[in-house]
């Protein structure tokens, strides 16, 4: 089985340990697309020979094909040549790997092409769940999980029926915080907020995992993957991540997916599906002493996931204000003009100020989006002025 691949994000984490399991697979690649590292995306050429490639913009269009000489591949750039890479047309699988709500267009364009979709990118599913589950029910494409704690649940689901599910049970690791007081929060450094116990990843999904936003995020997710009701998906912190995630069953039977943290586990298991092949990275080590401990989150210290689950009830064109606010304001506390410790504050204002649509169009979800961003940057602009 010789599969073809397109990564929307090839330079980032999941992007590049992606390209190892492609490596490891010896699968084609068809398309890459990344924002600004042309040197990384260049070296990434030369060793996979795509078809298509994207950059953020013509700028590094030009300076990505000084960089590759006469390597015969078609350079694109920006979010319309972002859904072009997306669909191209000899790609199997299209892997998800940006950050945020600028892959809801290019997941569409590769579902209306008939690609699977490996999907990382979770910000899609939070802002356009309903369409993108829509579109890829008419067009008859997989929506293959590639987030650990969803890949643990499908991997758990397999040959079995949801009406014999109870409840999603998704496991947190509890982030680079997930001791500290509330009033301690207020003293953190981005150095130590960048500093995940146990997987290495972006800065943005970093800072999500400090806050639990990750895993509100993934409680929406979730929904949207396992068509699950909000009240049947639970939160559990396991600050070991070796459990990724489990299923409760009617006859309250528990299924759980062990692995390392290492992504390129779910990887190779949603670009391989329905296969399982081999692996040659480490194994979870049981001849040394390992403990596994379970108890239930904190919403007072961590009031981001409280704001997730409110989004998820209320619905409609929420939980894409809830996504983009928060991507804004994680971009803000990023260079360091807000505290970590004000993001679930500054999200919540801006939930607060939203009339909600309820089963809003595409446009009305991007227009939902844009509006949040703007509300954040002029809440953040009023105490700092400067900016
Ligand atoms: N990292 C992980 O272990 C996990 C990540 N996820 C999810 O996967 C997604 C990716 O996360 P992660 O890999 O950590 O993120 P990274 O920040 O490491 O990577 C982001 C990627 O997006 C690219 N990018 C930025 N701007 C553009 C653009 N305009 N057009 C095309 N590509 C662009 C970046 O390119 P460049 O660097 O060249 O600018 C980079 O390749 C997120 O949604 C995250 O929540 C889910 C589970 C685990
Ligand atoms: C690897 C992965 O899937 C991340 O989403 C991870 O789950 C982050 O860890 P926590 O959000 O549990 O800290
Ligand atoms: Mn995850």
């Amino acid at each position: 089985m010789n599969r073809s691949i397109t990564i929307l994000g090839s330079t980032g984490s999941i992007g590049t340990q992606t390209l190892d399991v492609i490596r490891h697979l010896e699968y084609r690649v068809s398309g890459l697309a990344a924002g600004t590292n042309v040197e990384r995306l260049a070296q990434q050429i030369k060793e996979f020979h795509p078809q298509i490639v994207c950059v953020a913009d013509e700028v590094h269009a030009q300076a990505l094909r000084k960089l590759i000489g006469t390597e015969n591949v078609e350079i694109v750039y920006g979010e319309e040549g972002l859904c072009d890479v997306a669909a191209e047309s000899s790609a199997d699988t299209v892997v998800t790997a940006v950050v945020g709500a600028m892959g809801i267009k290019p997941t569409l364009r590769a579902i209306q092409a008939k690609k699977n979709i490996a999907l990382a990118n979770k910000e899609t599913l939070v802002s356009a769940g309903e369409i993108v589950m829509a579109e890829a029910s008419k067009h008859n494409v997989k929506i293959l999980p590639v987030d650990s704690e969803h890949s643990a649940i499908f991997q758990c689901l397999q040959e079995r029926s949801l009406s014999q599910v109870k409840r999603l049970l998704l496991t947190a690791s509890g982030g680079s915080f997930r001791t500290l007081t509330r009033e301690q929060l207020h003293d953190v450094t981005i150095e130590s907020a960048l500093q995940h116990p146990n997987w290495v990843m972006g800065p943005k999904i970093t800072i999500d995992s400090a806050t639990l936003m990750n895993k509100g995020l993934e409680v929406m997710e979730a929904k949207w993957l396992f068509s699950m009701p909000v009240d049947a998906i639970d939160v559990v912190i396991h600050p070991q991540s070796v459990v990724h995630s489990m299923v409760e069953f009617v006859d309250h039977s528990i299924l759980a997916q062990l692995g390392t943290a290492d992504m390129r586990i779910p990887i190779q298991f949603a670009l391989a599906y329905p296969e399982r092949m081999q692996a040659d990275w480490p194994r979870l080590a049981f001849h040394t002493y390992m403990q596994l401990d379970f108890y239930p989150p904190d919403l007072k210290r961590f009031p981001a996931l409280s704001l997730a689950y409110d989004a998820l009830r209320i619905g409609g064109s929420l939980p894409a204000v809830l996504n983009a606010a928060n991507e804004r304001v994680v971009e803000h506390v990023l260079q360091g003009r807000v505290p970590f410790s004000k993001i679930e504050l500054h999200v919540e204002d801006v939930m607060q100020q939203h009339h909600t649509l309820s089963h809003p169009s595409l446009d009305e979800i991007l227009e939902s989006d844009r509006w949040a961003r703007k509300k954040i940057d002029e809440a953040i602009h009023k105490h700092t002025p400067s900016m």
